[in-house]
């Protein structure tokens, strides 16, 4: 069973010329896949699509088997998906990397003891633990790239969207991504202008072309 399939997907913004005029996409259980195209070709706007932040206008979007079409329905699509957005400021909004990253597990109904074992864990892992305490907002670009990886780690989604999740990354933190990323169990939807990270976390490539996917 895929858990992604997006099927003959039209999305324009509201009075926009077309974005996506028949996307299709399948994601399987384990598979690692990019998504490229060019700025502009509605990469981040699939993305959005497949958890329900942007309603297409035709086209079926199934997630975990199911078909998904009102808001309610993605409340789980949600849980169980990931999405490192494009900006990490569209992310982060406690007052503290250990608040943000305890938000989720706590949101998901678990202690407050058992939120403060997943957010030491993470950061432990992610050696971000000298982050733990500071205030998120003034974190460096790159600082709060990881810190949003965090966050979304520790829903403990089944899946991963990235969305260009090296921007604002040094080349030391980059290799460190990389890492972290090749060590992870989920299936991946990879969107990166770098064909180098690609090639590190990725084994196979569609690209986006004229509102649609083709293999590449
Ligand atoms: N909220 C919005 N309202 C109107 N137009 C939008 C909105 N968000 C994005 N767009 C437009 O939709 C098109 C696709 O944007 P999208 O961000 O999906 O592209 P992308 O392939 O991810 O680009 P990039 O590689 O630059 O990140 C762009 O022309 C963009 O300006």
């Amino acid at each position: 069973m895929a858990l992604i399939e997006l099927d003959d997907i039209h999305f324009s913004y509201h009075g926009q010329p077309p974005i996506l005029s028949g996307a299709s996409l399948r994601l399987m259980p384990g598979q690692r896949l990019s998504l490229t195209g060019p700025n502009g070709s509605g990469k981040s706007t699939l993305l959005r699509v497949i958890l329900g932040l942007q309603t297409p206008q035709q086209g079926t979007v199934r997630a975990f088997g199911v078909d998904r079409s009102q808001e309610a329905d993605f409340h789980e699509v949600r849980r169980r998906i990931g999405l490192v957005f494009q900006d990490a400021d569209d992310q982060l909004f406690c007052p503290t990397v250990a608040e943000d990253i305890a938000f989720g597990p706590l949101n998901l109904g678990k202690s407050k003891e058992e939120a403060i074992e997943i957010v030491d864990r993470l950061l432990e892992q992610l050696r971000l633990m000298h982050l733990r305490d500071r205030i998120t907002h003034k974190l460096s670009g790159g600082e709060k790239r990881l810190v949003t990886l965090a966050t979304v780690l520790a829903m403990e989604p089944e899946v991963l969207l990235l969305d260009e999740p090296t921007n604002a990354l040094d080349t030391q933190n980059e290799a460190r991504l990389v890492e972290i990323l090749q060590d992870l169990p989920q299936a991946i939807l990879l969107v990166s202008h770098s064909a180098e990270f690609r090639s590190q976390i990725t084994q196979e490539k569609v690209e986006i072309r004229a509102g649609q996917i083709y293999a590449a």
